[in-house]
């Protein structure tokens, strides 16, 4: 289609003026947003850390091989997204410090009690920790280091930078303070976890005994495999000294938060800051909650997901699994030399 020349040059003009308006405006957005991203606000925006695809990708991929053990000595240096924090802590703790990678790493196990434990440290002012769990060690350690220690909240001078992933204990591509509870009750706190996403699940003993009639334990089952401590354990030790581990009780870490709170700051070397005054017993939830949590001014207790009531195992299923783990319980005592009392 033509145009006369009048009308041509009246539409030119228009455009020219358009692409002015539009270089001018992508101008201003660009020097906004330069001037928030050096202003260290970038950093606050919500990223998220776990991508289910990306993660199982990865974990093929390190299945196959490709994640290798990492140097444990590259960790303590450093400097990145605040998954964890509270609104109030945001401003300032993306403005000042540095992003470094964790000093202490709570590894396991899975439904330990991990999360109350990094919950409680999260109070102390010297710690900081990133909410989410990276799975850097066995999902996405091909990401590198440098993306792991993006995922770190910054931290000042002083601080200890944490991260729990209770995978890391029964993998054996990483490391150091492992949160155990008695096999048994883990093991069905495991399997209500699951029932809870799988709601058809065959029955806990279905699934924990290979033969039934003999009383035959499934080892290829996580639930019954995780809790085989000493094995786990016995991996960690042919890369690192004992000496490097605190074994934290579970069910310690519910009678008495506190005093277990103690054994776990003068690990790391914290001033003794977390104390009772830090804990009520909140009757209908039936478990330790915090006061006053990170962040927050409010008492809080842990989420949904932790303390949930446990669905009724048939007594002589229990028996027969208490029986399956007690060896190797003891072979767990006699390695940390703590005697955790689960019979
Ligand atoms: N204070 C407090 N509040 C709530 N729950 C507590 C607390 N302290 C320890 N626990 C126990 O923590 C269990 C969940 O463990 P984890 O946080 O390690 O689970 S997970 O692996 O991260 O899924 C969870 O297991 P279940 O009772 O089976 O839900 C709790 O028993």
């Amino acid at each position: 289609m033509g145009c006369s020349a009048r009308a041509c040059a009246l539409n030119l003009g228009h455009l020219k003026a358009q692409s002015k308006l539009s270089v001018f405006f992508t101008m201003i957005l660009v020097f906004t947003y330069l001037f928030y991203c050096l202003n260290g606000f970038c950093d606050s925006l919500p990223r998220p850390v776990y991508d289910h695809h990306q993660g199982n990708h990865l974990q093929n991929k390190l299945q196959d091989g490709h994640g290798g053990p990492y140097n444990a000595s590259s960790l303590v240096r450093g400097r990145a997204p605040d998954t964890g924090t509270q609104a109030n802590n945001i401003s300032i703790a993306n403005s000042f410090g540095t992003k470094k990678f964790p000093q202490a790493i709570i590894i396991g196990v899975k439904k330990g009690g991990t999360r109350a434990l990094l919950e409680f440290l999260r109070i102390h002012p010297d710690v900081r920790a990133v909410g989410a769990e990276p799975h850097f060690f066995d999902r996405f350690y091909d990401r590198g280091l440098e993306w792991y220690r993006s995922l770190m909240p910054r931290t000042l001078e002083g601080q200890i930078t944490m991260e729990k992933t209770p995978s890391y204990f029964i993998t054996k591509e990483a490391p150091l303070i492992v949160v155990v509870r008695d096999p048994v009750t883990r093991a069905v706190s495991d399997y209500t976890q699951t029932l809870t996403k799988s709601p058809g699940l065959p029955s806990f003993q279905n699934l924990a005994f290979r033969n039934s009639t003999t009383g035959l334990i499934d080892t290829s089952w996580s639930a019954v495999r995780i809790g085989i401590y000493a094995k786990h354990l016995e991996n960690w030790l042919r890369y690192f000294p004992m000496s490097g581990f605190l074994f934290v009780s579970g069910e310690r870490l519910v009678t008495d938060p506190a005093a277990e709170m103690g054994r776990v700051q003068d690990f790391l070397g914290l001033k003794r800051v977390v104390t009772d005054k830090h804990f009520y017993f909140n009757q209908t939830k039936g478990f330790p909650c915090l006061k006053k949590p990170e962040g927050s001014s409010r008492p809080r207790c842990l989420g949904k997901s932790k303390g949930r009531p446990h669905p009724q195992i048939p007594t002589d299923v229990l028996l027969r699994l208490r029986e399956f783990y007690r060896p190797f319980n003891l072979k767990f005592y006699q390695m940390t030399g703590q005697d955790f009392g689960w019979g």
